[in-house]
């Protein structure tokens, strides 16, 4: 039964309501656990001009430090975002809790550049476990030894192509990457030269590499600005990412159809098939459609899976490749103990050249060059933040509430630089790693590098295989040195990176010469 308030008594009962709403919110907001610390942030924007757009990483470190935690807190228009400095708040939140970390924040300006059906981006979802399976039953590190065959061709490739235009040593190894990714994902092999799919492949690391941390852009926080007319977003550099993703669209989604469409016809009448993702999943495909059985994944799907393949794996393995270079040109005795222990493992004749060409197979012989590509890794993250995961619930960690829908970073570069684990961890010293009982400094392999949890790269192995057979290719066939000016000085490359997804190199001098002419018949013969 409905009971009637005289009219009198209205304003009195709505103040009263609201009073006793204000005070129940206030004990209950009591109640609740603080946020994790962190720098104040300013009203109604937060930390969004506290926190710089260039490199945040840095000033992330230099906070866990100040505030003494691993753990900080900021807030932005109204959104949580929670950083992660330490691998152990790394390994407990996104690992042992990973089902409530395992989703994305929403990536608006990725969206934007038509990045679709896109494992990276995808938010927690039936499509999603789709993808991640798909994709990491692909790579597992058994799965991986199929594709040695291709990574081993590739690099002989390149390296015979550096011998031909050492001036180009970047480009070519950046086709190397390239090349792999393709082949492995849609099964095409790229032309020696000025190769369409180099092309679109260099447009969309371009296009991907500028987007500004994913997740973290103005558009990012406010989608509804992805609608602003063209003019607009040039008012303010809080919309470059915005520009720059309706410049790059187009890229993104040629570097999908283009290889698919140009496969396509030869998986469909099984003719010059070449083995690959692409084969593999498509093939099924179009068995199950011709029995009339149901198909999990759709040609869109298979399609995004491979795109991310090409996409996820090229740009990250060629800077990790060249982050190597760079340390190997700044510190020849790491370079020169690398080269020893290849030439011991493939054989040397009377005048110490090599016998043959090292193999993936020659890999757990070559324990300092394993040292040395993992201080690579160590030394620079490529994705210093890694991508950002979303907690699904509020959740607590030592005593500190996580709001659900936080953006959560986990930051490999303070990670990197974590002088509990890495005594001068800006030194790049893969003898770090020797263990103890070796007469080593026996400090831990790096961990964050490939992120955590449930959105760990899936391409981690074939990643650090393909860097591995590349250098080792390199290592026992040329020297890599510094370029020297008109009086022979060295010049020494400067040590910058990019902003944004990934941290690639600035480009440098390395002079690459065939340390023998046996070297050099061994790298044309293949
Ligand atoms: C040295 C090279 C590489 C590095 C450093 C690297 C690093 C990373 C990082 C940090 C993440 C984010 C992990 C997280 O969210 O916690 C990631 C995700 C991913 N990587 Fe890699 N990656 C590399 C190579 C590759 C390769 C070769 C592939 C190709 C198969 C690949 C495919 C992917 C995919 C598909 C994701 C998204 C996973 C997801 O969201 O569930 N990556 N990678």
């Amino acid at each position: 039964m409905l009971v009637t308030l005289p009219r009198a008594y209205w304003i009195p009962a709505i103040i009263i309501t609201a009073i006793v709403g204000l005070v129940y919110n206030r004990l209950q907001r009591g109640k609740k656990l603080p946020l994790p610390p962190g720098p104040p942030g300013e009203p109604l924007l937060g930390h969004l001009r506290v926190v710089p757009t260039e490199h945040p990483e840095f000033d992330y470190t230099r906070w866990g430090k100040e505030y003494n935690t691993d753990i900080l807190h900021f807030s932005m228009l109204g959104r949580s975002i929670v950083v992660l400095n330490s691998i152990e708040a790394a390994r407990d939140l996104l690992d042992k809790r990973g089902a409530n970390y395992a989703d994305r924040p929403r990536f608006v300006v990725f969206e934007v550049m038509g990045w679709g059906i896109t494992l990276t981006f995808l938010r927690w979802s039936p499509r999603f476990k789709l993808h991640r399976k798909m994709l990491q039953q692909s790579f597992t590190q058994t799965a991986c030894k199929a594709y040695r065959p291709i990574q081993l061709e590739e690099a002989r490739r390149a390296a015979r192509a550096i011998m031909h235009e050492p001036q180009n040593w970047e480009v070519l190894l950046r086709q190397f990457s390239t090349a792999v990714v393709l082949r492995i994902g849609f099964g095409i092999k790229i032309q020696e030269k000025d190769d369409p799919y180099v092309k679109m492949a260099l447009d969309v690391e371009e296009a991907t590499g500028e987007g500004g941390v994913p997740g973290a852009t103005l558009v990012d926080f406010f989608p509804m600005l992805r609608y602003l007319p063209s003019p607009f977003p040039q008012i303010s550099s809080l919309l470059a990412p915005l520009t720059h993703a309706r410049r790059t669209k187009a890229s993104i989604q040629q570097l999908h159809d283009a290889p698919w469409d140009a496969v396509e016809p030869s998986i469909r009448s099984a003719k010059n098939l070449q083995p690959s993702f692409m084969h593999t999943h498509f093939g099924t495909y179009l068995e199950n459609e011709a029995r009339g059985k149901a198909n999990p994944a759709t040609v869109e799907d298979i399609k995004g899976a491979a795109g991310a393949i090409s996409i996820a794996g090229g740009n990250t393995t060629w800077s990790t490749i060249m982050v190597c270079i760079l340390n190997l040109v700044l510190h020849p005795e790491v370079q020169e103990k690398a080269r020893a222990e290849i030439l011991a493992a493939v054989g040397t004749d009377e005048n110490g050249d090599i016998l043959r060409l090292p193999t993936l197979e020659d890999r757990p012989q070559l324990k300092w060059l394993e040292y040395v590509i993992q201080e690579t890794t160590r030394w620079m993250p490529l994705s210093p933040l890694g991508v950002p995961h979303a907690s699904i619930a509020e959740d607590t960690y030592k005593g500190y509430r996580i709001p659900a829908g936080s953006v959560i970073y986990a930051n490999a570069w303070a990670m990197s630089r974590d002088e509990r684990y890495y005594s001068s961890p800006d030194e790049f010293a893969p003898e770090r790693y020797i263990p103890v009982s070796e007469g080593g400094r026996g400090e831990p392999l790096p961990d964050g590098p490939f992120g955590f949890g449930r959105r760990v790269c899936p391409g981690q192995y074939l990643a650090l295989a393909g860097v591995y057979i590349m250098v080792a290719t390199l290592l026992a066939t040329m020297d890599l040195k510094c370029p020297v000016d008109e009086k022979g000085n060295e010049i020494k490359p400067r040590v910058a990176f990019s902003n944004g997804l990934s941290a690639v190199p600035d480009s440098f001098g390395c002079v690459m010469t065939p340390r023998s002419e046996r070297c050099r018949t061994l790298v044309e013969a293949m």
